[in-house]
């Protein structure tokens, strides 16, 4: 079975690189390869290889920038996915994508469901819904993770920016009033591989359906609850060197933390759909936490 990674280099392509592996032939290509941008290339790529699934983890996903690229921002993530959706769907392929929390505007007091109404504040998590919208529409088999605040030790993401903050300065802001799951990106390609073994055996998708899933860890906390905790396990280990203490981290208002774009109070996503489908427990996202700072010491100390 032939199956083709969009996106090979980032956070999570990076390791979908790995537990894509034992599915199939995985044929895996970054920017250089296939550049979402470029949709004729798109086409071409695809029906070249004719793969039997595709999974795309590419994104645009700097979160701020998109407020003043929002054209960028919505032809890698609306209009992209969309072109895959339609090659996918000619093909008779599966498509695999990821969405986000940022979907949601955050009102909501409770985890968000899957079919919870949509309200995005951002550019990003608009030109995001417009790719699941976009994927809907081309009438394939496909489906579309939803996760949250994803990091892992490839890849830029918040766990590395609070390390070089906290190598710099001896304090810190972090906004306490978000709230979400931070999410590995290595649980989420393991989840991928589970799910696509499930979707290929036992619960195949019909023709044209397109399902929708709520995937992120356990364990919800604010940004600073996460800030706190990256500093305190790293401050334990050899090797980082850091300046901050945990406790000189303050907790601080999304108000008193102005950004171009606006973010969700409350990111949570309930699980419990894929968890039933997929027979799975979502892990805390702490043991991975740890495992990732084991992994960059090693690296600091020139393993
Ligand atoms: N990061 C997060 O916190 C979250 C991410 N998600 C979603 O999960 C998915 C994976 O995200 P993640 O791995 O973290 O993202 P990354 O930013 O780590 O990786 C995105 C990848 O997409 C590539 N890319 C960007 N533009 C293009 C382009 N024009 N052509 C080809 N490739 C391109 C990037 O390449 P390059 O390195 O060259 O720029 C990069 O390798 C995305 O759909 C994202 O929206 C959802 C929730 C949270
Ligand atoms: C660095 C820093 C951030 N913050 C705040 C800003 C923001 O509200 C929050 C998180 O900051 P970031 O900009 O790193 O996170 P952000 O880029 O918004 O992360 C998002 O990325 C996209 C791709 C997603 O899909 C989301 O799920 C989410 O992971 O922390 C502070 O309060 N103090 C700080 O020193
Ligand atoms: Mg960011």
């Amino acid at each position: 079975m032939r199956i083709l990674l969009l996106g090979k280099d980032g956070q999570l392509g990076w390791q979908l690189q790995r537990s894509l592996a034992p599915h199939g032939e995985v044929i895996a290509c970054g920017r250089a390869q296939c550049d979402l941008a470029d949709l004729e290339r798109i086409r071409s790529v695809v029906r070249e290889l004719r793969p039997a699934i595709i999974v795309n983890a590419a994104a645009y996903t700097a979160v701020d920038k998109a407020e003043s690229e929002p054209d960028l921002a919505r032809r890698i993530n609306a209009v992209a996915p969309g072109v895959l959706a339609e090659e996918a769907a000619r093909l008779g392929a599966l498509l695999l994508h990821y969405s986000t929390d940022y979907v949601f505007d955050g009102a909501k007091a409770e985890p968000y469901v899957e079919g919870d109404p949509t309200a995005p504040l951002s550019v990003y998590g608009r030109t995001k819904l417009e790719g699941e919208e976009a994927i809907r529409a081309a009438g394939g088999k496909s489906v579309i993770f939803r996760t949250s605040w994803v990091f892992g030790a490839r890849g830029n993401n918040f766990v590395k920016t609070i390390l070089r903050l906290a190598r710099e300065k001896e304090s810190l802001g972090v906004v306490d009033d978000q709230i979400g799951s931070p999410t590995p990106a290595a649980m989420l390609a393991t989840v991928t591989g589970v799910g696509l073994a499930m979707l290929h055996h036992g619960a195949a998708l019909e023709e044209g359906e397109s399902r929708l899933y709520h995937l992120a860890a356990a364990r919800p906390v604010s940004w600073c609850e996460f800030a706190r905790t990256i500093v305190a396990l790293a401050g334990q280990a050899p090797g980082f060197d850091l300046r901050l203490k945990p406790e000189a981290i303050a907790a601080i208002a999304t108000a008193d933390y102005p950004t171009p774009a606006r973010r969700p109070m409350n990111s949570r996503l309930d699980c419990r759909r894929l968890e039933k489908d997929f027979g799975l427990q979502m892990p805390d996202w702490q043991p991975y936490l740890e495992r990732m700072l084991q992994l960059l010491a090693l690296k600091q100390n020139g393993y």
